[in-house]
């Protein structure tokens, strides 16, 4: 499989293929995945709920990002790598935003950055696409909002605020970046703003008719349980693959079946 850039990903679009994209956090899941033909993986700043244990993604640090993307690089064959930068890590100033997104590329490997928010963050997007790094959006259920919020809520059911979200994509668009993320929005605005946009637009809860889905992958594998978004399918069930595991293995322990003659050296 040939290795996937940015352009392939645009590609897709102009050519109607449907663009297909996992989260990913560390080398034997990127060895995995990437065995099979998914085009990108998203270190999401989601690692700090389902690998760290945090209740939200608010604290976690460009070192974590940095730390998972260069596991993920080493596990990946053909996928293009799109890291996101956390909280607080973009906000501040353009320069501040430019130094981290550099530390998650020289650093980390990844090959493009993705970031929360639309307008008032435009500055730091074009400061970042200046210094030659490409940067996917991400607009809607924006999570590392989740204080402005009140909560992980499906975001733009009024009219007025679908008006704004398709500025906020319009003017990142305009801007350069290369794909946005919309995440948990009405499927009628998915639709929309993928025909609007002649850059991909990569849905998780924004309905079918998005240029391309994402998933966090310990949802889709039932390996993260704690909560389910309602745009989650579980593909697979691997949570209870392990604990059966891990129950048979504490009962041929006891019992002295295991280990048995071979696994035993002579
Ligand atoms: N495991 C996991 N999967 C994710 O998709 C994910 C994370 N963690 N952590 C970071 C954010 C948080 N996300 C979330 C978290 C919860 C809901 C959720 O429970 N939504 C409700 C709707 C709530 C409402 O509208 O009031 C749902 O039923 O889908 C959605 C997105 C998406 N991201
Ligand atoms: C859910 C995806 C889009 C994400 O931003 C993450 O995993 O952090
Ligand atoms: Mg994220």
């Amino acid at each position: 499989m040939n290795k996937k850039t940015v352009s392939t990903i645009s590609k897709m679009k102009k050519d109607g293929q449907k663009i297909t994209m996992l989260t990913c956090y560390d080398y034997a899941m990127a060895k995995l995945v990437s065995s099979q033909d998914i085009d990108s993986l998203l270190i999401g700043d989601s690692l700090g709920v389902v690998k760290l244990g945090y209740e939200n993604t608010l604290p976690v640090t460009v070192d974590d990002m940095i730390y998972h993307t260069k596991a993920v690089k080493r596990g990946n064959a053909q996928a293009l790598i799109v890291t996101d930068m956390p909280f607080m890590s973009y906000e501040i100033t353009a320069c501040e935003a430019v130094r981290n997104a550099a530390r998650i590329i020289k650093e980390g490997g990844a090959e493009a950055v993705k970031i929360e928010g639309g307008i008032e963050i435009l500055d730091k997007v074009k400061a970042i696409l200046d210094a030659k790094i490409p940067v996917v959006g991400h607009l809607g259920l924006t999570p590392q909002a989740i204080n402005k919020f009140g909560g992980h809520k499906v975001q733009a059911r009024q009219d007025e605020a679908q008006k704004k979200l398709i500025e906020d994509a319009k003017a990142l668009e305009k801007a350069g970046v290369f794909a946005i993320v919309l995440e948990a929005v009405p499927a009628d605005l998915g639709k929309k703003l993928s025909e609007t946009l002649s850059i991909p637009v990569i849905g998780i809860g924004a309905g079918k008719d998005c240029d391309g889905q994402v998933l966090v992958i310990d949802d889709m594998l039932g390996m993260f349980t704690d909560f389910t978004p309602k745009f989650v399918k579980k593909y697979a069930n691997v949570g209870e693959t392990v604990k059966e595991a891990v129950k048979n293995y504490i009962d041929e322990v006891r019992s002295g079946k295991f280990p048995s003659q071979e696994n035993t050296y002579k």
